[in-house]
């Protein structure tokens, strides 16, 4: 059981710059875990083989106007059957491990019963693909490929598929325990939440403020219940979640922007954070969103059991949000403004800063808890030359940018335990279906070939002890 001191408030002291544009693994602990990042529904396929259930996700795919070119999962990059060939790709890359999804519908089809035995033979076969490589598995537990039938029983916003998550979670643990040591919960509880019971804008595209708070609880309570069916069955696991969390920053020091600030940091980042490591929702935000929900579905001890003890946090970081009192002052509307510096090709301000800030925020706030970054990683429009190589010099940029930040959070004080790039090849992009391209390795999506990009040889050449330049 991890036994971490919140030490409270920390005076995390802002290293001067390093010397820039040195940079090296070595700038790292030599414990760093050095990864790639997929999911199951954005990479497998195979979506009727194997006895797998259907999703949310391919309920929300196959719905018209959803995803962009009516893209969906069905083949996505064929890793169900392509898996030996993926892991020789990350072995070629050099990395310390691999972060994968569990497909929830190939445990269990229907979301509870009986565990289909050719889903878990799947991931057994997967794990042992990665160990005989020497490549660490760490599995995340749910990224969002929720098993219809629970969302036709009512979905995250009902009490009832938090206990369906942790029993589920047993399963994967009983099955996999044995090989495999690293676990997260949930990917991104936020999004689950937010995009697809807030604004409709992922699985299953319902849109009521009121469902969306209650599944973001219901997510919480999942992850919970689920550390302590992980912990009870794999004594010796690595347990955590992942949160994808956003440094906020006020477009002008004008009246409201603070406010505008408070707000967007508590729905994007407390919400989650406090809750997961403090063990009560923020005051404030509770405040904020009264109009919405009374939070009746909150229960006396759930916030203790969403408080389970952690051994780290996984952070994804993609950008910064840069924020302003709407239109309408006064009434909580918030705008989302950028600062003209370049984005990548989601439309994301390139702000390596914000990593920096980010990790030192939560050190800071929440205590010595150790961090992984989970996910960090751009999409750009890429294409393979006629060479056959794929050159993206921006997401080498991107890359090393970020990945010196990490390495000033860890001088400042961070405990930085890893990092994973997202992704380790271009995939389904959820509702931009294959139009965005997130891999440092470069996928055909008609052929399946692989392409290992510059970015991936220059992430193999960075793990491999080369100095690069940033
Ligand atoms: N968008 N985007 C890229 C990436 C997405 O592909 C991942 O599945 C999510 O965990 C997270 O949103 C980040």
């Amino acid at each position: 059981m991890p036994d971490h001191q919140d030490l409270g408030h920390r005076d995390l002291q802002n290293q001067p710059d390093h010397d820039h544009g040195a940079l090296s693994r070595g700038d790292f602990p030599p414990e760093f875990t050095w990864g790639v990042a997929t999911s199951s529904y954005q990479i497998e396929g195979a979506t009727s083989e194997g006895g797998r259930g259907p999703s949310i996700w391919d309920t929300f795919s196959a719905t018209p106007g959803r995803v962009v070119d009516g893209d969906n999962g069905d083949v996505a990059v064929e890793h169900y059957r392509r898996y030996q060939q993926d892991a020789d790709l990350m072995a070629g890359l050099g990395v310390d491990a691999y972060r994968f999804s569990v497909a929830w519908p190939r445990i269990q089809p229907t979301g509870s019963g009986p565990v289909n035995q050719a889903g878990v033979d799947f991931y057994s076969r997967l794990v042992d693909a990665l160990l005989e490589r020497g490549i660490t598995p760490w599995a995340t537990l749910y990224h969002w490929d929720l098993p219809q039938p629970l969302e036709d029983l009512g979905g995250w916003p009902s009490r009832d598929t938090a206990y369906r998550f942790a029993e589920y979670a047993a399963h994967v643990a009983d099955a996999l325990g044995d090989r495999v040591k690293h676990f997260i919960t949930l990917n991104e509880p936020w999004c689950s939440a937010f995009l697809g019971y807030g604004s409709g804008r992922h699985a299953p595209g319902r849109s009521d403020g009121a469902a969306a708070l209650a599944a973001a609880h219901h997510l919480m309570l999942g992850h919970g219940l689920a550390v302590q069916a992980l912990r009870e069955r794999v004594p010796d696991a690595q347990v955590g979640i992942t949160l994808n969390l956003y440094p906020v920053t006020g477009a002008h020091d004008g009246h409201g922007v603070d406010d505008a600030v408070r707000r967007i940091d508590g729905l994007s980042n407390r919400w989650f954070l406090d809750p997961v490591l403090r063990g009560a929702y923020p005051k404030d935000v509770v405040e904020d969103v009264a109009h919405i929900s009374d939070l009746a579905f909150v229960a006396d001890a759930d916030l203790e059991t969403i408080n389970a003890p952690l051994d780290f946090l996984g952070v994804n970081y993609y950008t910064r949000h840069v924020v302003a009192p709407g239109a309408f002052p006064g009434t909580g509307l918030v705008e989302f403004t950028d600062r003209g510096l370049p984005t990548t090709a989601m439309g994301w301000e390139v702000d390596a800063d914000g990593l920096f800030d980010i990790l030192t925020r939560v050190t800071r706030d929440y205590g010595d808890l150790p961090l992984v970054m989970t996910e960090n990683g751009a999409a750009f429009d890429d294409e393979v030359g006629a060479d056959g190589t794929v050159h993206d010099p921006r997401r080498i940029d991107f890359l090393a940018g970020h990945l010196a930040a990490a390495a000033r959070a860890v001088r400042a004080g961070v405990p930085l335990r890893g990092y994973f790039a997202w992704s380790l090849m271009d995939n389904f992009e959820w509702a931009e279906g294959y139009a965005k391209r997130f891999g440092i390795v470069h996928v055909d999506f008609d052929t399946q070939e692989r392409t290992v990009k510059d970015s991936g040889r220059w992430y193999a050449a960075f793990l491999a002890g080369d100095r690069t330049q940033y």
